[in-house]
């Protein structure tokens, strides 16, 4: 059967950089075909020429046997290729069926209203998808929200389907569902591109694996022909991925004791809701739980962007919730926040300047009143090459950096200064295998030397790997603690979903 997309030589420059240098794969009817490649290898860059974003500066595309020149988003959709965003374009407020109307063009009138009604509900028994249409969207979880974006897509009869890091907020289970929908998928004909750092689910559900390095396609195997040491090796390099070993040095002393802790949201809600839990030094303590169940209230409130209502924090015993001591206190924390691109980051500023965002005034990076540019430099070429940073040119602003290398900024920036307490969110997320070990590493190392990590991730391998304790939370409380070495990841994912509380 002749492919259904076809990508040759493929080259996108941007000013200073060559975000793709030759890309050429294909995509067969009934395939899901997954890119694999280390974090700036091109990826994004790829999806956007596919989706119309951009414009390749040469190389053709040939979709379902013909030459095709995306001159915007809409013309992608309308050949055929559609995409699950990560951040889902939905109106919460509206119903399912009222959100997946607003995505046709035009609105149906009342009998064809009630036609495409029926269809939706057939593509939803179908897939066994258990929505309903009159729900509104902000009762849904996160992973229901995913499954309108993709009616959306197929409502309009895309034959192409791009999921991005689809599982970042899935529990183990809603992604087991959605590996099962893909598979249907596949077996109607239709063809999924696959992007995912996770190497369990590329192995899992992969025909093919086309491995993208520096902005070059180089190679695609069949499913087969790959397993997961194969892939790491050709993505990054098999000497590259950074040996680490956990020695728990869990102390007794309590560095941070969460007691009821209570936080509200500006709608006067509860995001957090009597939260108690504690943190030892030397201590790795993860928190589970699917995105939005008071984890990042929880960072917030211990890293000051937002105030306590109820409950204590204790810090080495010293009560700071509202105390003076607090500022200082938080001043000391290093904090990998959710969101890079807003406050992880200045992103107007060069990576040189991110990476000295905390530490600007200290001596060493001082001469006089003024800057030492040099100095400067100096300490940014050490942690760009001591963390795999690819920069870009020299003097660049972050935000021209790939999702995962500027997550690579702010942790470099973060953990350069030897902190006591580390609160870090889905510091992983987005980044690639070697990258993800690296940060690993730090914080076993870390521990180490007595620092003590509270590490909130929706990655149940990262946390059952590297944890010495994992507390499970669901709507603002913890529902469990589990020690990794007794628990399974089916356990956690039931927790997280508030069906067996421990
Ligand atoms: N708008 C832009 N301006 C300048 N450079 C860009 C722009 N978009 C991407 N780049 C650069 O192109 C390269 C490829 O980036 P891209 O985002 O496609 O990588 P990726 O494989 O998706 O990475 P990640 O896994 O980190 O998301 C990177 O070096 C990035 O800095």
């Amino acid at each position: 059967m002749p492919d259904l997309l076809q990508i040759e030589h493929i080259r996108k420059t941007f000013p200073g950089v060559v975000a793709l240098d030759s890309v050429s794969f294909s995509v067969a009817p009934g395939e899901i075909h997954t890119l694999l490649g280390e974090n700036g290898a091109g990826k994004s860059t790829l999806m956007n020429i596919l989706t119309g974003l951009y414009r390749p500066d040469r190389g053709r595309m040939l979709f379902a046997g013909r030459e095709v020149r995306f001159a915007s988003p809409r013309a992608s959709l309308a050949c055929g290729i559609g995409m699950v965003h990560q951040h889902f374009m939905l109106v919460p407020a509206h119903s399912v069926f009222e959100n997946i109307l607003l995505a046709l063009d035009g609105v149906p009138g009342f009998f064809s209203r009630r036609r495409f009604r029926a269809r939706i509900q057939q593509v939803i028994d179908e897939f066994d998808l258990g929505l309903d249409l009159d729900s509104p969207v902000w009762k849904l979880s996160i992973g229901a929200q995913q499954w309108i974006e993709l009616i959306k897509l197929l409502m309009r009869d895309c034959r192409l389907l791009i999921l991005d890091e689809p599982t970042a907020v899935l529990t183990p289970q809603e992604s087991e569902r959605l590996f099962a929908v893909l598979t249907r998928l596949r077996e109607q004909g239709k063809s999924v591109i696959f992007i995912s750092h996770k190497m369990r689910e590329v192995m899992e559900i992969s025909d093919r694996v086309t491995v993208l390095k520096k902005g070059r396609s180089l190679t695609t195997l069949v499913r087969g022909d790959f397993d997961q040491a194969r892939l790491a090796g050709l993505m990054i390099g098999d000497d590259q991925v950074p040996q680490w070993q956990k020695q728990s040095r869990v102390g007794d002393d309590v560095v941070l004791d969460i007691r009821d802790l209570s936080v509200r949201n500006d709608r006067g809600l509860a995001d957090l809701d009597s939260c108690s839990l504690e943190l030892r030094k030397g201590e790795i303590l993860g928190i589970a739980g699917v995105a939005g169940n008071g984890q990042k209230a929880l960072a917030e409130v211990l890293t000051g962007l937002k105030k306590a209502a109820s409950g204590m924090i204790l810090a080495a015993g010293e009560d700071i919730t509202h105390s003076s001591a607090r500022s200082s206190y938080i001043a000391g924390i290093a904090h990998i926040p959710e969101d890079r691109k807003s406050i992880g980051i200045a992103p107007d500023l060069s990576v040189d300047d991110n990476l000295i965002l905390k530490s600007f005034k200290q001596p060493g990076f001082r001469r006089w009143i003024f800057q030492d540019r040099a100095a400067i430099r100096r300490n940014a070429r050490e942690k760009i090459a001591q963390f795999a940073i690819k920069a870009g040119p020299d003097g660049a602003p972050v935000r021209y950096l790939s999702g995962g290398n500027i997550q690579k900024v702010i942790i470099a920036r973060e953990l350069s200064e030897n902190p006591a307490v580390l609160v870090a969110l889905y510091p992983t997320r987005g980044l690639d295998i070697g990258s993800a070990e690296y940060v690993h590493k730090v914080m076993a190392d870390g521990a180490a030397r007595g620092m003590s990590t509270l590490l909130i991730s929706e990655d149940l391998d990262e946390l059952l790997k590297i944890c010495d304790r994992i507390a499970v939370m669901f709507r603002g409380r913890v529902v469990g603690c589990v020690d990794p070495r007794r628990t399974t990841r089916e356990a956690i994912g039931l927790m997280m979903s508030g069906e067996e509380v421990a």
